[in-house]
C-alpha cells in the first residue's frame, strides 16, 4: 500500500479554533486546519510549520508547536499518516492563499458539516488539550470503520522522526 505523510495544525485560543477553507487540491472546499504533505529532507514539525505559513502567512515557532497525536487514513489503495499539531502563540499576520481562506470559529460553532467527516469524532479531543490516536478506514469517500483512542501520555514525535 502506498503510505504519504502530512502534518495538520490547529491554531487555537481558549474558545476559538483556526480553520481554512480549501480551494483546490485535496480536500477542497472543505474547512480543515491547515496542512500538507511532508517534504523529504524536512522533519514532522519542519513541515508543520511551513506548511502553517504557506498557507496562513503565520509563523509559529518550534517551542510553541504542541504534537497532539497520530491521524491514520486508510483506503483501497493508500495510506495517510497524518501528524497533528497544535499551537496558541503564532506570530505574523493573517493572510488568505491561494490554497486557504481562513476563518476564526467558535468551539460551539465548528463547521463539522462542511469538513472531512472524521474531523467530527477527533476534534473535539484537540481542541480540549488532549492527546489522540485514531485510525479511519475510508470507502468511497465514507467512513467504514473507526477507532479513536484519547491518550494519557504524551505521544514522543522523537520516534516518528528518527
Ligand atoms: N480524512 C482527512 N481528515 C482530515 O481532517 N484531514 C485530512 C484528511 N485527509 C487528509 N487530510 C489533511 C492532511 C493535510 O493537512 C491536508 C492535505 O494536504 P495537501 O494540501 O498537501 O494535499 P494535496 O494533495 O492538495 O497536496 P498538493 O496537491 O501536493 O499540494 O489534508
Amino acid at each position: 500500500m502506498h503510505t504519504t505523510h502530512y502534518t495538520l495544525i490547529f491554531i487555537k485560543t481558549q474558545n476559538h479554533v483556526l480553520l481554512g477553507y480549501k480551494k483546490r487540491g485535496f480536500g477542497q472546499q472543505k474547512w480543515n486546519g491547515f496542512g500538507g504533505k511532508l517534504e523529504e529532507n524536512e522533519t514532522i514539525s519542519e513541515g508543520a510549520i511551513r506548511e502553517l505559513f504557506e498557507e496562513s502567512n503565520l509563523v509559529v515557532e518550534k517551542q510553541h508547536l504542541h504534537y497532539m497525536g497520530v491521524v491514520t487514513y486508510d483506503d483501497d489503495v493508500h495510506r495517510r499518516i497524518v501528524y497533528i499539531f497544535s499551537a496558541s502563540q503564532v506570530e505574523g499576520d493573517l493572510k488568505e492563499s491561494d490554497e486557504m481562506r481562513p476563518q476564526w470559529f467558535e468551539f460551539e460553532n465548528i463547521p463539522y458539516h462542511n469538513m472531512w467527516p472524521d474531523s467530527q469524532f477527533w476534534l473535539p479531543l484537540v481542541l480540549n488539550d488532549h492527546h489522540l490516536q485514531a485510525r479511519f478506514t475510508y470507502n468511497d469517500y465514507k467512513i467504514y470503520k473507526y477507532n479513536v483512542e484519547q491518550l494519557d501520555v504524551i505521544p514522543d514525535l522523537i520516534h516518528v522522526e528518527a
